[in-house]
């Protein structure tokens, strides 16, 4: 069984989350609903926390806000005293909405408006992440006329290609993201950012890639921008006093999976940092990393309600659930898979093989082929686990589904911290060309 966390199985055979019956959740709040495992959150903080103390290093662990942002997951991220990546105005404005300070926020976006950028700089980010030329001057531009001063780190490209899906993929030469290493183009914005009265260079970014299972490409990537720093201390007396390697630590989706522990992925990518700073008699830079999947993606759990049925005489049986890619659409996306169970007969063996399609109308809706399960009847409930991340983050109103509402759960009390969004929610942007409107 595919148990993990706080859960377990309660007497009655159904699984618990923190404490909490999710048969009962779903009845309270009903379905679909997105379970979080608080206390799972915490741990996986802490563990990241631990690690860069034990070895005694400088460091920033700044949670991704992207894989799952609201304002009650940063309040959580504020409370274990984390930092905060944020990646749009809306990720921002969340930030500050939860009262996160802001000087522990730092600004990513390949693309961030003038608006933005303003936005980062009155509020005083603790740093910006510079993805390009465009962006650099528009920052400059931008400090000027404020008058504020900012800290910046370059985000580089360092040209390796770390093994995970291709939609996912950030370190390659061919991306659109970052300045790129090999090129000379880093090497061109450091010199205007060491340039600039307005801004402070940090030191450097870089993020290979999302779901990867082992630090082989985290260690090429140290390797390779050690080699280019070591070429810009001889050429600008400069060296970074922080190295931001991103986050990409991969989780286990399913018994294929099998990532390195958490800490392990540190422990290595520290070891190489040290290394190098050593070979090339620099200092050793703050290392700073941007977890958002480990460290919060088997803390959720999505519950639906199973539905219709539909066989397909010697080649499968559909059993349709009452959400879909419209609040996880990760399977469509990327063919992601997941293990489920019904909640509400746990204990019970499987006795069939079904595939669980989501309600949306598009073949692509498909969010588990061939799953064993008891024979499901109309009503039971599915726990899908492991859709902390990404999930709700890139939940949408297709087919006009309103969003599901999201529970955090932690020794034994629910706490609503999303609603579920409305009917009304759904046209409240709406304009009518005329005014034959219902209310
Ligand atoms: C710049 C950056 N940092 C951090 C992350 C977090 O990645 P993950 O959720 O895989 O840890 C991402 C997403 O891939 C990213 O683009
Ligand atoms: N959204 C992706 C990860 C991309 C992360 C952003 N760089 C996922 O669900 O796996």
């Amino acid at each position: 069984m595919f148990f993990h966390g706080t859960m377990k199985v309660n007497n009655k055979g159904h699984l618990e989350i923190g404490g909490m019956d999710t048969v009962e959740l779903a009845g309270q709040f009903g379905t679909p609903l997105y379970v979080y495992d608080v206390a799972l959150i915490r741990d996986r903080a802490r563990g990241f926390k631990q690690t860069f103390e034990k070895l005694g290093i400088t460091a920033q662990v700044a949670y991704a806000s992207k894989a799952f942002s609201t304002v009650a997951m940063v309040q959580l991220v504020d409370e274990e005293g984390l930092s905060l990546d944020v990646v749009s105005g809306g990720e921002l404005y969340t930030a500050l909405a939860a009262d996160f300070p802001p000087e522990r926020i730092h600004f990513h976006g390949n693309n961030k408006s003038k608006e933005e950028l303003e936005m980062a700089l009155k509020y005083n980010v603790g740093c910006i992440v510079v993805d390009n030329f465009y962006e650099l001057d528009l920052l400059q531009e931008i400090c000027e006329s404020l008058g504020i001063k900012t800290k910046i780190l370059l985000r580089v490209t360092p040209g390796i290609e770390a093994h995970t899906h291709d939609y996912i993929l950030t370190g390659q030469e061919d991306s659109k993201f970052g300045f790129d290493l090999q090129n000379g183009q880093a090497e061109e914005a450091l010199k205007k950012a060491l340039d600039s009265e307005w801004i402070e260079t940090l030191g450097l970014h870089c993020h290979i890639g999302s779901q990867i299972f082992d630090t082989t490409g985290f260690i090429l990537a140290a390797k390779k921008i050690f080699e280019k720093m070591n070429e810009w201390k001889e050429a600008y007396s400069y060296e970074p006093q922080v190295l931001n390697l991103g986050g990409g630590f991969g989780i286990r989706y399913t018994g294929d999976d099998d990532p390195i522990p958490a800490s392990k992925y540190v422990e290595e990518i520290i070891g190489e940092v040290k290394n190098q700073a050593e070979h090339y008699s620099m200092k050793m830079p703050e290392v700073w990393i941007e977890p958002g999947r480990s460290l919060v993606g088997d803390a959720g759990t999505t519950l639906y309600q199973t539905g219709s049925r539909k066989e397909v005489p010697n080649v499968r049986n559909y059993l349709a659930v009452d959400g879909g890619m419209s609040d996880n659409i990760r399977p469509a996306l990327y063919q992601a898979k997941y293990e489920a169970v019904l909640a509400n007969r746990v204990n019970e063996k499987p006795e069939e093989t079904v595939s669980i399609a989501g309600k949306c109308c598009e073949s692509g809706d498909m969010l588990i082929w061939d799953l064993p399960l008891p024979k499901a009847e109309d009503k039971d409930i599915l726990a899908v686990f492991c859709t902390g991340a990404y999930g709700y983050s890139m939940a949408n109103n297709y087919n006009r589904i309103p969003r599901p509402p999201v529970v955090f759960v932690e020794n034994g009390e629910a706490k609503l911290v999303v609603k579920r969004e409305t009917y009304e929610d759904i046209l409240r942007l709406d304009l009518p060309i005329n005014e034959k409107i219902k209310n």
